[in-house]
């Protein structure tokens, strides 16, 4: 058997780490895990091709085994030109795969090799013939580490499978002795709420022959365990030719993997067994942008559909009718007293003061803004609370905002006020800056020209503008099921700022300019 040797990675970035295995087109086992896993683990892949299977989640069709001339060829110009730290080996299918690869070692000599020594898949399609398995055994004298599970440890010493840990723990010793190497005994296949592994040197890691080296674990409740002896085995070769230390290798491995069998409900791949997530650890892309960028993108359509609706066509042009603006502006007063009381709950969730303030701020600037729509365009007082009912797009768009100041999440709140400020801003300044593109002459006299010139409000740029480094603060704080709530909290509160525009738009559509005259220079709407 080839000594433990060190790794030789040390100075170099990372390791390189040839996968020799079986192709699983659907990604979870075989050559395509190995690959992940070992980028995953800090490590460079290589990958040699044994067999292709035609396989999914469901289980394995076919297999096709290329002539092992060509194998050889493979591992050739790999080691030809490349300096390996670290093999794994996985699926071989048949003893001459196995004795091809066995003497590519020999040729070869590489400082770590960890064996899976593949039998069976977990939907019970055969990965190797009955004959190979004394190939099998011979590899595993020319390997670092063997890494069977329950069943192909039984295989390997000629027994039946173990049926509790004890048992798998005295068929890993024998085996270590049998063939002078490093076993790690598995615990995957044998029930209860612990998933226990064991590693076994042969020359007993501190002067004790066949001492087992138990790392405890979890047993994470799920189906997808597609691929977990592929993940396992290529992310310790990497881990080993990181560290060059078998405990270290064995503990960082099982983490990492108890980690991606955990986060494997996220991928959803497949109706069978599913795969773990190798990747688990690394940001969400869609995370490494502001808020603010992910959030304006995502509602890009219906931005786009906000600025053709009649209503804002008619405020832009002035063909507006009257009885429509007013009743948008109806509206606009009866939903800004409910907002304010929606602010005024952000405030009391807000982790600063100086946020608190701000919403704080804002929800006293709705009510005063409310007064003003009823006085300077309404004509009226705002009326006592309860009296005026709002109609189902403004009670809609308000249900939802108090819906999420229940859920109690600030960072789901603020992404749910935001669009109210910010599509708000938008639309105004759009509207603003198509009017005065027809020249200041057409502004003069337009009939909602003093009703657009509102929209230049500095004041409001300003707090939309503090509005949205809050919403990016709080989505870099968040959790990343908190920031999937802030981007739908979003996306609805933008959609109903679309209906809330398209939800005033009569049948008087057609009615010329004139007839809204009066509405220059804040008359009182009827
Ligand atoms: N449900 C689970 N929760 C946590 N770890 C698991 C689970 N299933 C398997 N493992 C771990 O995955 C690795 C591979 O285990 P096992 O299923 O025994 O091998 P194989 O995938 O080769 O059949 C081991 O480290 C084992 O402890
Ligand atoms: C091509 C290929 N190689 C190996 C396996 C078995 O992978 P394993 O990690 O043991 O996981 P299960 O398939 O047993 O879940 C495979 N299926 N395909």
């Amino acid at each position: 058997m080839e000594p433990h040797r060190a790794a030789t990675s040390r100075g170099r970035a990372l390791p390189n780490v040839l996968s020799i295995a079986g192709s699983d087109p659907s990604g979870g086992a075989g050559i395509q895990a190995d690959v992940k896993s070992i980028s995953a683990n800090g490590g460079y892949a290589l990958a040699v091709v044994t067999a292709l299977t035609a396989q999914n989640t469901m289980g394995v069709t076919g297999v096709h085994t290329p002539p092992v001339e060509f194998l050889r060829r493979q591992l050739d110009a790999v080691s030809d030109d490349i300096l390996l730290d670290a093999v794994k080996i996985g699926m071989l299918g048949s003893e001459e795969v196995a004795d091809c690869v066995a003497g590519w070692l020999d040729d070869v000599r590489p400082a770590v090799v960890v064996l899976d020594p593949v039998m069976v898949a977990t939907s019970g399609a055969r990965l190797l013939d009955d004959d190979a398995v004394r190939a099998v055994l011979r590899l595993a004298a020319r390997a670092s580490l063997v890494t069977p599970n329950i069943p192909e440890l039984g295989v390997l010493i000629g027994a039946a499978p173990a049926g509790s840990w004890q048992e798998a723990l005295r068929q890993g010793r024998e085996l270590a002795g049998r063939v002078g190497t490093a076993v790690l005994v598995k615990g995957g296949h044998l029930p209860g709420p612990r998933c226990p592994d064991a590693l076994i040197l042969p020359g007993g890691g501190a002067g004790h022959p066949g001492e087992a080296l138990v790392f405890d674990g979890r047993r994470v409740g799920t189906d997808n365990t597609h691929g977990t002896g592929c993940s396992l085995s290529s992310a310790i070769a990497t881990r080993y030719a990181v560290t060059g230390d078998w405990s270290a290798a064995v503990r960082e491995a099982k983490g990492w993997l108890e980690a991606a069998l955990g986060a494997s409900a996220s991928l959803r791949v497949g109706r069978g067994a599913g795969p773990v997530h190798h990747f688990h650890a690394l940001p969400d892309p869609r995370h490494r942008q502001p808020f603010t960028d992910l959030a304006w993108r995502d509602t890009a359509g219906l931005r786009h559909e906000i600025l053709q609706l009649p209503f804002v066509v008619g405020l832009t042009d002035g063909s507006l009718p009257a009885a429509d603006f007013a009743g948008y502006l109806r509206e606009d007063a009866l939903y800004l007293r409910e907002y304010a009381g929606v602010l005024a709950r952000t405030a009391a969730l807000a982790p600063t003061e100086t946020e608190q303030l701000f919403w704080l701020q804002c929800a006293t600037s709705c009510l005063e803004t409310e007064a003003e729509l009823h006085r300077s365009w309404l004509g009226t007082e705002p009326g006592p609370r309860g009296t005026d009912l709002p109609g189902p797009v403004t009670r809609a768009y308000c249900d939802h905002l108090v819906a999420t100041t229940a859920r109690g999440s600030y960072a789901e709140l603020v992404a749910s006020v935001l669009p109210c400020f910010w599509l708000y801003a938008a639309v105004g300044d759009y509207v603003r800056d198509q009017v005065r593109q027809d020249g200041g002459a057409a502004e003069a006299a337009h009939p909602y020209g003093a009703w657009i010139a509102t929209y230049a409000d500095p004041v409001f740029a300003e707090a939309t503008a503090e509005a949205k480094l809050i919403a990016d603060r709080a989505h870099r704080a968040a959790s990343p099921d908190e920031r999937d709530a802030m981007l739908l909290a979003f996306r609805w509160s933008a959609t109903y700022e679309r209906d809330f525009f398209d939800a005033h738009r009569g049948p008087s559509a057609d009615a010329a300019p004139s007839e809204h005259a009066d509405l220059r220079e804040g008359v009182v709407l009827p």
